[in-house]
């Protein structure tokens, strides 16, 4: 680039930086000044609530003006953390203020913008800054020079690009300037890509490519499915799109309503740096495991890591199929059918009592439920019996209000007692007031019988899940062996342990039956990582949620559970949906995707980014003894280069093992399913939990033929796929066959 150019634009870059400073400095002040007044209202609020509240009067009043005041305190501090928050962009922008400058022509009318994370806008309302997320950047991702077209709010507009810019700018001083008619140039990926791994997962606004800005974007699909290799941007894509969505809904849409699926918790921490870097708040996240576990208060649901270990010692050709038709869509049909079909008496009723009597008789309930129309809804028939329950324990309340040792309760009740029950209601007579404080009594009695009400008590749905399996066999199993399998489940259940196979379609006939388990408000749902997921399980899922746009996003070759292919569009039929592919992988060094991608069955479609680095080494040990030498000595040598370095396994296992060995040797960390966060120096952890993560470099333990046979192929490519610039593979024995089928010339041997 011209040097009088980059002159130029540097001097744009300093008077922005200035001006953007001289903001700050107006914000600090303003910052000052709420953080008194917050003061000043926390200190009033503190004296309005030490008045005289011993009178009844004096408390309602004072209640109000508590209420006032809660509201004054809460807006003050709210004002106060605004402030802070654009004052910590502002901050940022003064680093780096933009990364990329479109000139356009719009009817004549020419343009030319700054593009940056956030926008900023001088005194005179002069955007000195676009946000990345404004309808006009899209320009920036999207076109190459000439006719472009872009979103607005009010329908598709169209321009002529006339010159793309790229930046990169750090502590106010151009780094690097070119001009460049790609969608986002090599260049600047070449430098992003390139550097060390950090703690925190980096937004990638600055270099978003086409074909991430697509999903990014996307608001016109309930569903979006995005099969994407490893390494393409895919959780990127996903944090990029929940700022973008944010930006373009400020009013009708916050942080709370978006919900992602994330593969284990120190992938939580990892990305959860991302958005706050784009001035948002973090969307909600969980795990499956999580999710499950809330749900199922009191048991103990099996996770799918604790499964995948188990498999390791067994997994018999039955289990297996088994487990297939438990996770299937027709799984959760045949609920379905067996609860429409189901009659009063099949259901498993439970009686309530109060006081070591029976309250409700089960009979009782079943008659309420058997006296209403058949072609109700079953959740709708549950909620009225509910709604009849609730009732009948009103009146029962009611009724025994009036009993004369009831009343004589009321009578020997403590000031105090009677005073909390009255509250701050008003009576026409003592009569009245004696009534009501009986009621009051009873009910408070009686709580206990309305909490089994309200929580579903009167029915188990365990037990009815287990009349529902007796009553619909698999057929790809012996009859013999379901039944076996359903009494396995009741044994499990009084341990309070259930499969993670049961978990979903548990859950959905408890939903289905009582009408319970949605969340309506939640309006964004991501999955990553998809292919981890059952059909039955994203169908729970997706009924749990039924108000949201789904997002789902994995890579069918990091399958490290071995699940069967999940038919997408089948479970989401009569919605709008869209398939996006994503080929090309951005993580890793040329060479170490072009060796990954050996390791796939032939046909599978992943282009490098031309980023060069060392081959993948493959050393071949015989005893324990020589891996753990050739260990210790790569570890030392990539600890001069690298930030980041893993030692991935294919199980905990391994994991364990292998820590103790190098413990005498070397200083490392173990990494167990309950980490939450990503310690310095060298780990060690199963593939499993490195799930969406990246290291500078991998050393990869033990890549033996016994380990990884064939079918493994998915655990060893995902293993391959963490590595940014280094990949070492250690076998003690013979190496795996995967490895015997890649192209030699992809890996160097030391045999
Ligand atoms: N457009 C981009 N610009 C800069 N970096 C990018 C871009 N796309 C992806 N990356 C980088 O590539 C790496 C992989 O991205 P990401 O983790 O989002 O991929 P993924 O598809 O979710 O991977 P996997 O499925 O293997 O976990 C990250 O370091 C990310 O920052």
């Amino acid at each position: 680039m011209d040097e009088h150019i980059k002159a130029q634009e540097q001097q744009r870059v300093t008077q922005v930086v200035g001006q953007i400073e001289q903001r700050l400095v107006d914000q600090q002040a303003q910052l000052d000044k709420a953080h008194l007044e917050t003061k000043l209202v926390e200190r009033n609020y503190g004296d309005n609530t030490r008045v005289n509240i011993t009178e009844a009067d004096d408390r309602i009043e004072t209640n109000a003006a508590v209420q006032q005041q809660k509201q004054l305190v809460a807006r003050a501090v709210e004002n106060e953390s605004i402030l802070k928050q654009q004052m910590g962009q502002l901050k940022d922008l003064a680093q780096s203020p933009y990364f990329g400058r479109i000139d356009i022509d719009e009817d004549g009318d020419q343009d030319t913008l700054y593009i940056g994370t956030a926008s900023f806008i001088d005194d005179q309302q002069n955007f000195l800054v676009y946000d990345w997320r404004a309808p006009i950047s899209g320009i920036y991702y999207n076109g190459t020079l000439g006719t472009v077209h872009y979103n607005t709010p009010t329908g598709q507009a169209t321009a002529e690009l006339l010159k793309k810019r790229q930046f990169q700018i750090q502590h106010g001083d151009i780094i690097n300037v070119f001009d460049t008619n790609e969608t986002v140039g090599d260049q600047l990926l070449q430098a992003v890509l390139g550097s060390n791994n950090a703690e925190y997962m980096q937004n990638i606004v600055a270099t978003i490519q086409q074909e991430q800005n697509d999903i990014i974007r996307d608001t016109r699909h309930d569903v979006l499915v995005v099969q994407g290799v490893a390494g393409s941007g895919k959780t990127s894509a996903i944090l990029q799109r929940i700022a973008f969505l944010l930006y373009h809904s400020r009013e009708s849409l916050n942080s709370e309503q978006m919900l992602l699926f994330s593969p284990n918790k120190l992938f939580s921490h990892y990305i959860s740096e991302v958005l706050p870097s784009l001035g948002e708040k973090n969307m909600r996240q969980v795990t499956l495991a999580e999710f499950l576990d809330a749900r199922f208060s009191g048991l103990q649901v099996e996770s799918l890591f604790q499964r995948f270990e188990q498999d390791q010692h067994s997994l018999p050709e039955t289990a297996q199929q088994l487990r297939q038709y438990k996770e299937s869509a027709a799984y959760l049909a045949a609920i379905d059918r067996y609860l429409k079909q189901a009659q009063p008496t099949e259901l498993c009723w439970n009686p309530i009592y109060f006081e070591g009597k029976v309250f409700f008789s089960a009979d009782e309930i079943q008659q309420i439920y058997t006296s209403l129309p058949h072609n109700l809804l079953a959740a709708d028939k549950f909620l009225t019996t509910k709604n009849t329950l609730i009732k009948r324990l009103k009146r029962r309340i009611r009724e025994l209000a009036k009993a004369d040792w009831v009343l004589e309760e009321v009578d020997v009740l403590s000031e105090n007692d009677y005073q909390t029950l009255v509250g701050t209601q008003r009576f026409q007579s003592a009569d009245d007031e004696v009534q009501y404080v009986a009621r009051a009594l009873m009910r408070k009695r009686l709580e206990i019988v309305y909490n089994a009400i309200y929580n579903d008590y009167f029915i188990d749905t365990y037990a009815q899940y287990a009349a529902f399996m007796r009553a619909n066999p698999a057929s790809n199993v012996a009859a013999t062996t379901w039944a076996t399998m359903v009494t396995t489940y009741e044994q499990q259940l009084e341990r309070h342990q259930v499969r993670l196979a049961d978990a979903a379609p548990l859950l959905y006939l408890r939903d289905q039956l009582t009408g319970s388990g949605q969340n309506h408000a939640m309006q964004y749902l991501f999955i990553d990582e998809m292919q981890d997921y059952s059909a039955a399980q994203l169908l729970y899922i997706k009924h749990a949620f039924p108000n949201c746009k789904i997002t789902l996003l994995g890579d069918r070759d990091q399958d490290l559970f071995q699940r069967q292919q999940v038919q997408w569009p089948t479970l989401f039929t009569g919605q709008r949906l869209k398939q996006i592919t994503l080929n090309k992988s951005y993580r890793s060094t040329k060479q170490i995707t072009e060796f990954a991608a050996g390791l796939l069955p032939a046909g599978a479609d992943i282009q490098a980014f031309t980023r060069e680095g060392p081959q993948p080494q493959v050393h071949q040990g015989q005893t324990l003894a020589d891996c753990l030498l050739v260990i210790t000595q790569q570890i030392q040598r990539l600890l001069d280069q690298h930030d980041t370095i893993a030692i991935l396994t294919k199980d905990q296992v391994t994991s364990d093992q292998l820590y103790a060995h190098l413990q005498l040797n070397v200083e490392t960390t173990l990494m167990t399913d309950s980490d939450r966060a990503l310690p310095k120096g060298v780990l060690i952890l199963p593939i499993y939990l490195a799930k969406g993560l990246e290291f500078d470099a991998v050393i990869a333990y033990n890549v033996s033929a016994t380990q990884f046979p064939m079918a493994d192929y998915g655990l060893l490519y995902t293993i391959a796929t963490r590595a940014m610039h280094e990949l070492i593979l250690i076998s003690q024995g013979p190496v795996s066959p995967l490895l015997q089928q890649a192209a030699p010339e992809t890996f160097e041997l030391h045999a």
